[in-house]
């Protein structure tokens, strides 16, 4: 619960969530807005795959970066270049409709003696994918946790992706891509490091 608690200052971890049969029965709610019949056939058994769908989709807050982070190493002969991992590919939902952001994450840091497991990196993504957000949160986020964890010389972040809520509803724009960087430490005040980052991620398609 603690792991929840310092990644997620929620109304949930007051209050308790709803159960499983009240969040079923706001499915059924929503079908029955939606103008069908939740108790047809083909719609009998989708409150509780969609609560369980949720389950999945939103698993991000039940988990804590800074655990997945923990797991260092620091026998890498002094390496102390970018470690970049591109092309990351997520899912995340919108905060303000609740529909799907389809992207890609880059993600580097300079190491300052300790490196992180590669697979890590791509985890702390899904950890703030899978929750509501906005992409400039998630790219604050996924910076701001290695930043604190690892203390690397500096975290650079880009996330593309596109939001459902401006292809499939609204504005009706598909194909749109938003780009957002968050940048820390050497990335952020030395031109040159951020010049690189940007040719690597960009540079070898
Ligand atoms: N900055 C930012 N905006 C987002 C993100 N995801 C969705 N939005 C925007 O959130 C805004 C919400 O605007 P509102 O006017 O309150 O809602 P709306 O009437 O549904 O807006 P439209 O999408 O323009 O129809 C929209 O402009 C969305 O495009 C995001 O990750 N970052
Ligand atoms: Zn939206």
């Amino acid at each position: 619960m603690d792991a929840i608690v310092k990644n997620f200052p929620s109304q949930t971890d007051v209050d308790g969530r709803p159960s499983q049969k009240e969040a079923e029965d706001a499915v059924r709610v929503l079908l029955r807005w939606a103008g069908d019949d939740p108790q047809r056939e083909g719609l009998i058994d989708t409150p509780t795959r969609v609560v369980k769908a949720y389950k999945e989709l939103f698993s991000g807050y039940d988990l804590a970066a800074e655990d997945v982070l923990g797991r260092t190493f620091e026998e890498v002969a002094g390496f102390d270049d970018i470690v970049l991992v591109k092309d990351i590919p997520f899912h995340s939902h919108c905060e303000h409709h609740m529909l799907p952001v389809v992207g890609h994450a880059h993600v580097a840091y300079l190491p300052e003696g300790r490196v992180l497991g590669l697979s890590k990196i791509a985890r702390v993504v899904d950890i703030f994918g899978r929750r509501l957000q906005t992409q400039e949160t998630m790219t604050a986020q996924i910076a701001g946790a290695i930043a604190e964890t690892l203390r690397p010389r500096g975290v650079a972040v880009m996330i593309e992706a596109e939001h459902m809520c401006m292809a499939m509803r609204g504005v009706l724009k598909q194909g749109s891509t938003t780009l957002t960087t968050t940048f820390t430490g050497a990335f952020k005040t030395d031109a040159a490091e951020q010049a690189r980052f940007m040719s690597m991620v960009r540079g070898f398609r």
